[in-house]
């Protein structure tokens, strides 16, 4: 993916969403940068079995930032009344956990490319954010400047 002048690539690795494989699930997350939780908007339990995952990942995986998605938007631009899972609730407990909310349709392709563009932009701006500390010693009590600041907010 491009961001910027640069070439991104990710590796993608599709998990099983069902608890009964967590063990074999965590040999796929270890170490990941970022994780996509999907949760299908038309089934509230769903939604329910995504927050399992995301205090799993909070709880082993520090550095992944997750992205919360919300998939078959297809179908509430069908008939709204399928709707599930409020974007609003949503999104508080994107906020309170520090994801971000998409709303995808793989059918339509909905927000699919805006998802995985912002996985790789933040990925990017956290390496870059990495590579600086690292190899200039910022001073995280120092007041930010310019540069500090757009590599940490988006
Ligand atoms: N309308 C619609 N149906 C979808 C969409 N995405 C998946 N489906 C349907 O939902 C069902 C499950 O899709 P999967 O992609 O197998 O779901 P999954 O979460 O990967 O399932 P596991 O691998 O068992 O965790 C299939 O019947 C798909 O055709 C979508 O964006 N829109």
């Amino acid at each position: 993916m491009s961001v910027g002048d640069r070439t991104v690539t990710l590796g993608i690795w599709d998990t099983a969403g069902s608890e009964r494989y967590e063990a074999m699930s965590r040999i796929y997350y270890r170490g990941a940068k970022a994780a996509i939780v999907c949760y299908d908007l038309t089934d509230s339990s769903s939604f329910e079995r995504a927050k399992f995952w995301v205090k799993e990942l909070r709880n082993l995986e520090e550095g992944c930032q997750i992205y919360l998605c919300g998939t078959k938007s297809d179908l509430l631009e069908e008939d709204r009344r399928r709707r599930r899972v409020d974007f609003h609730d949503v999104q508080d407990y994107a906020d309170n956990i520090k994801a971000q909310l998409f709303e995808t349709s793989s059918k339509t392709g909905q927000s699919v490319d805006e998802l995985f563009q912002k996985v790789a932009e933040d990925y990017v701006s956290v390496a870059a954010f990495q590579v600086m500390t690292e190899d200039k010693g910022v001073d995280l009590g120092q007041k930010a400047n310019p540069y500090f600041y757009s590599c940490c907010h988006h």
